[in-house]
């Protein structure tokens, strides 16, 4: 080894190079010496006892073949030469993560992409009491070791890559690369962080191991996907009875021995919002100090921000007892108390511990602050929103809503014939426009709160770093707030698993007590949570102000934003849908778009397209096919109609772009249009109305030479509109009106919704018709369809028309109806 290289090492793993140099001595030595007896073939594994022949299957728990192979041969290599490699590669990219350098070393060893294609993860369902021990030297690669635990020891300071990076060591002094995905709290977690979450020395036992084999090079790693596969072990565990560890361990980095101490490495941590590690690092203190109420208090608000509130609450009560206790402490405990019930939605509770806080500490200026949030959360929960303030916080980045969910007249209903066997329907026949949903997601992340590195994480949902981030929040969530984990658990994660309860929501957990996060009283099925996910992760679009010449927002599905939402996910697809749903940020809110009687089924639609082609495409990672008359009069049009009506709508441009098409172009494209829709299907085509629409455009055009013309683009634009589903009652284009201005009854159109889809488009082909109306100076009828515009948009977005005016400002401006909108209310 040369002189840089041991300095790499002996800086990495915190020891001097005299310490370095003993430490590899005594590992050559033990081996020369055959201190350790590792290498044996699967023969020789087979004939020592250790494992059953049923046991030598490559086969995971749900009977699926992990990388392809046969179990290879025993590994790892026991040779010091092997031990002084893994320690130097770890050691190289520990320096390189403690240098900012992401993911730029060791990938000879410790490269987890390597391994990770064509690996089923699998993780371990079996208590640790009821598994038998196995060394190193047993195992064999490209095996779970179904029936055993590895027990071990982190014998050098973590690291990470894309996994968490670990080199263990058995009792028989045997090392191996650990490599732990989706452990909480680790990613993009700089080494410090790792240190508190997995020590040097720490103990492990790693149920049910898979020894994988890297593909570049036949170096064996330990790989854990399912962070509830490892288990810390106290020094007191009886497990540990009779357990000698063969080599003499050298902590390299230094571990707090004082409350004092861990509380400092917390606060550290919290500072840099590492709330998961701040967690560990108070509850070790704690341990040392269990009337440490300071730490105590400082862990309420670290889980605070896990937003593990019933154990932030348990925390703050904890501390309130405390006879010693300053005013200025007890306000402090009350306030935390308040904000956990805050959290979980007790805002009358909150309201009362925040009047506690208060009295004894008028001081304080929060408290009163809450409570004016505490009001306001008090009256969404009855359905009053100040859709306005929610518009304006979606829009400031970095910002998330403080809002209260809301459940309408909703409830879920057992479903056979629908994948997951569940839907929802409504308790009583509501209207359209009618608010049935707020709901917060239980973890989301948009693209502007990613860290600038751009680290994803190679899961199976592919390399869209939102959801990465989503799928990671979910483990730390679930880490830390377990009892929160069947309402996660019990979604639908697709036909290969059982279906979930029909109950929802499932029973509220009682006895909750904060515990350390590393101790998972659940087991994780990292691929059922993967499965729940790609079923169930939406994509929140948060609700824009329109710009009239398009959005230049980008959409690229690799950069869109996803968030994983409870009750929403149990809403059924249709595209014929009687339910919307829009995103104020993370808050999404679903709505009745139609008149929707007691008992009837309540959908939203998954993904739009238009025809069964471009749906089938975004329907793919669902196993189901819709049945909603729309699909079903595309399939009998056929796959031929539907891919000619495909390639027309792409020779237009897309609603609100500048670019039009000749006259002659646009007339073609609606009459090859037409042609691929069969008479007999009913009034409902939309890409016909985006072809009707064009053709107004053009029309529009032409009339400011023509004006004559003004009078076809108002009777396209009409076609389009019946092409969505609306039944337009007054067709008329000029002349006295055949009904007086008034209420929505006056509308020009049916107030009945029962087949309309596409609002949005609806609403601004109106808004078309209003422009044309104008220039043509026949204000009363662009004032009936400006009415209009603002209904259909007030049924399927909500907000009224304070809402209306702020999102459609500029659209107003450019289509020069800003004036006129001004004299219509509604
Ligand atoms: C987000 S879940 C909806 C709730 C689900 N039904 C449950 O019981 O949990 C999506 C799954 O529901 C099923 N699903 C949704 N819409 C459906 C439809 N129109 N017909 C049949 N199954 C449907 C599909 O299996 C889909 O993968």
């Amino acid at each position: 080894m040369d002189n840089d290289t041991r300095q790499i090492m002996a800086t990495a793993l915190g020891l001097s190079e005299y310490d370095l140099e003993e430490m590899m001595a005594e590992f050559s030595q033990l081996s020369t010496n055959g201190g350790s007896s590792v290498g044996v073939s699967s023969n020789e594994t087979q004939s020592s006892g250790g494992l059953g022949a049923e046991e030598q299957t490559d086969i995971d728990g749900n009977g699926r073949q992990n990388e392809g192979g046969r179990p290879g041969p025993a590994s790892p290599p026991s040779t010091s030469s092997y031990r002084t490699s893994l320690l130097h590669s770890l050691a190289q990219s520990r320096a390189a993560l403690q240098r900012g350098v992401q993911g730029a070393v060791g990938l000879a060893i410790l490269d987890p992409f390597n391994t990770y294609a064509g690996y089923v993860p699998h993780y371990s369902s079996t208590p640790l009491s009821k598994l038998c021990r196995i060394q190193l030297s047993e195992m064999q690669t490209r095996k779970v070791h179904k029936g055993h635990y590895l027990l071990c020891r982190l014998a050098a300071p973590p690291t990470r890559l894309v996994a968490t990076q670990a080199c263990i060591e058995d009792p028989t002094g045997d090392v191996c690369s650990l490599s732990i995905y989706n452990y909480p709290g680790t990613r993009l977690a700089p080494a410090n962080v790792l240190d508190t979450i997995f020590p040097m020395g720490a103990i492990l036992a790693i149920r049910e191991p898979y020894l994988g084999i890297g593909l570049y090079n036949s170096d064996p790693f330990i790989h854990v996907n399912s962070p509830s596969d490892i288990v810390f072990i106290k020094p007191s565990d009886s497990i540990l009875d009779g357990i000698c560890w063969k080599l003499p361990i050298h902590i390299s980095t230094p571990v707090p021995q004082t409350m004092c101490g861990w509380k400092d490495v917390g606060d550290g941590h919290f500072r840099l919002a590492q709330y998961f590690a701040a967690v560990i690092a108070y509850s070790n203190g704690l341990d040392l100090d269990p009337n440490a109420y300071v730490l105590q208090l400082n862990r309420a608000v670290a889980y605070l921000r896990l937003e593990y509130f019933p154990a932030a609450l348990s925390d703050a009560e904890a501390v309130l007892p405390v006879k010693q206790l300053s005013n200025e402490m007890r306000a402090k405990a009350l306030f935390r108390a308040a904000q956990a019930e805050y959290g979980l939605g007790r805002y009358q509770a909150a309201a009362v511990r925040l009047e506690e806080s208060h009295l004894l500490n008028s001081r304080a200026p929060e408290p009163i602050a809450w409570l004016t949030r505490c009001e306001e959360r008090l009256q969404e929960v009855e359905g009053k929103y100040d859709w306005v303030r929610m518009f304006e916080d979606a829009m400031t980045p970095g910002r998330r809503l403080d809002v209260a969910e809301y459940v309408g007249p909703i409830r879920v209903q057992p479903m056979p014939t629908r994948g997951g066997g569940r839907g929802v329907v409504t308790t009583r026949a509501v209207k359209a426009g009618e608010l049935l949903l707020v709901a917060k997601p239980f973890v989301a992340c948009f693209p502007e709160e990613l860290s600038g590195s751009g680290d994803t994480m190679p899961t199976h949902l592919g390399q869209n770093s939102c959801r990465a981030d989503a799928v990671s929040q979910l483990f730390v969530k679930l880490a830390a707030n377990q009892e929160l984990a069947p309402v996660v658990l019990d979604l639908y994660a697709g036909p290969k698993y059982p279906a979930p309860p029909s109950e929802y929501p499932p029973p509220a957990p009682t006895g909750i007590k904060p515990r350390d996060p590393r101790v998972f009283e659940i087991d994780l099925d990292i691929q059922q949570i993967e499965h729940i996910c790609a079923d169930a992760l939406f994509i929140p679009e948060t609700l824009n102000i329109l710009e009239p010449l398009g959005t230049t927002v980008s959409r690229d599905p690799m950069k869109s934003a996803s968030a994983l939402y409870s009750l929403p996910s149990l809403f059924n697809h249709s595209c014929l849908a009687n339910g919307s749903w829009s995103n104020f940020k993370d808050i999404m809110v679903i709505r009745a778009e139609k008149d929707i009687y007691e008992g009837e089924e309540i959908t939203i639609p998954y993904a739009d397209g238009p025809t069964l082609l471009s749906k089938a495409a975004k329907f793919k990672k669902y196993a189901f096919s819709c049945d909603c008359a729309l699909c079903e009069a595309d399939r009998r049009d056929g796959v031929a109609l539907c891919r000619r009506r495909e390639e027309l709508l792409s020779s237009i441009p897309i609603p609100l772009e500048p670019r039009r098409i000749a006259l002659r172009r646009a007339r073609a494209i609606l009459s090859d249009m037409e042609a691929t829709y069969s008479a007999s299907r009913g009034p409902v085509r939309s890409a016909l109305a985006r072809a009707h629409n064009e053709l107004a455009g053009v029309y529009a055009l032409e009339a400011q030479t023509n004006p004559s013309f003004s009078i076809s683009s108002i009777t396209e634009n009409m076609a389009a509109i019946e092409a969505l589903g609306i039944i337009i009652l007054d067709k008329s284009t000029s002349g006295p009106l055949d009904r007086e201005e008034g209420a929505v009854a006056d509308l020009p159109v049916a107030t009945t919704l029962t087949s309309v889809v596409d609002y949005q488009s609806c609403m601004l082909f109106s808004l078309a018709l209003v422009s044309v109306f104008n220039t043509l100076g026949d204000v009363a009828r662009a004032k009936r369809w400006f009415k209009v515009g603002l209904w259909l948009d007030d049924v399927s977005i909500g907000g009224g028309r304070e809402l209306f005016n702020i999102r459609y400002k500029k659209m107003l401006e450019f289509l020069d109806i800003s004036d006129l909108s001004r004299s219509v209310a509604l």
